[in-house]
């Protein structure tokens, strides 16, 4: 009986499988990667109607964090408004931010990019047929969101139209829809799909924004982290995954070169 009964108290303190519960990137709690992300920018990243995150940046992400040993349900995504998601990583909030994030000097000063995984175009998108030139937009109410290129963009290139800031997307196309603003300046996939929304609304002009590839942002003192990921993202590319999730969310859209598998 003293035999079974120390055998029993020994199972109770029996040491947990991993004893060293290791953290190999650092992140914020070793049980689940923290991923900030938008929740209104389908096809890159959006909440779906059964309220869970989806989109390209979504997929291409949850994909990457696989090849890391980091499923699914251990990758919890939190929406923000745009401006708030890199300065939520430099804040330690967290772990990775994802959803179109065109890499730039200025937010480097801020926070790490992963290499680039998606180049593509700033549009305006309109119901007014006429605002198909720069020239055009003169004394036009133009809709950006706070803190994205096409803020910068338009505040530099577009000095004669009334820019009107807004948190996120929807509500600038809620004003649009509502003649408070005349355009809305945003990423060309997003704008067709809102002009699939609203059949009024058409991408009126696009800018070119390969010189700032969308990355992963990783907080500056996580170099263990930005290295996985990106050793994950060209592994993805080089093995065709990145293809086929850029035919699924965003088909008949032009494939850069550089993320293609090698031949
Ligand atoms: N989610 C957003 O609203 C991001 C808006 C904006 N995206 C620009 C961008 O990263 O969008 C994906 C690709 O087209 C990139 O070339 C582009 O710079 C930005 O980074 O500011």
């Amino acid at each position: 009986c003293m035999a079974l009964m120390s055998g029993l108290f020994v199972s109770f303190i029996a040491v947990p499988a991993n004893a060293a519960d290791d953290n190999p990137y650092d992140l914020l709690d070793p049980n689940s990667i923290m991923v900030g992300t938008m929740s209104d920018a389908k096809p890159y990243a959006f909440v779906t109607a059964e309220g869970t995150f989806s989109g390209f940046d979504v997929e291409f992400f949850q994909n990457i964090a696989g090849r890391l040993g980091i499923e699914k349900d251990k990758v919890t995504f939190v929406g923000q408004d745009f401006a708030a998601l890199i300065p939520s990583v430099a804040n330690g909030r967290f772990d990775v931010a994802v959803g179109a994030i065109g890499t730039t000097a200025k937010r480097k000063e801020v926070a790490n990019f992963t290499d680039g995984y998606l180049a593509g175009f700033l549009s305006v998108l309109s119901a007014d047929s006429s605002l198909t030139t720069i020239e055009s937009l003169k004394d036009k109410r133009l809709g950006i969101v706070q803190g994205t290129l096409q803020d910068d963009y338009a505040q530099k290139h577009f000095p004669d139209a009334q820019l009107v800031r807004f948190p996120d997307n929807n509500s600038a196309v809620a004003a649009m829809n509502n003649g408070m603003i005349d355009a809305h300046f945003l990423d060309f996939e997003a704008a067709k799909q809102f002009g699939q929304n609203f059949p009024d609304l058409k991408v009126q002009q696009n800018f070119a924004s390969f010189d700032a590839p969308a990355g992963f942002v990783v907080r500056k003192d996580n170099p263990k982290l930005l290295e996985a990921l990106n050793e994950k993202i060209h592994e993805a590319m080089q093995d065709g995954t990145w293809k086929e999730l850029h035919t699924k969310w965003f088909p008949g859209s032009p494939m850069p070169e550089q993320y293609l598998p090698k031949e």
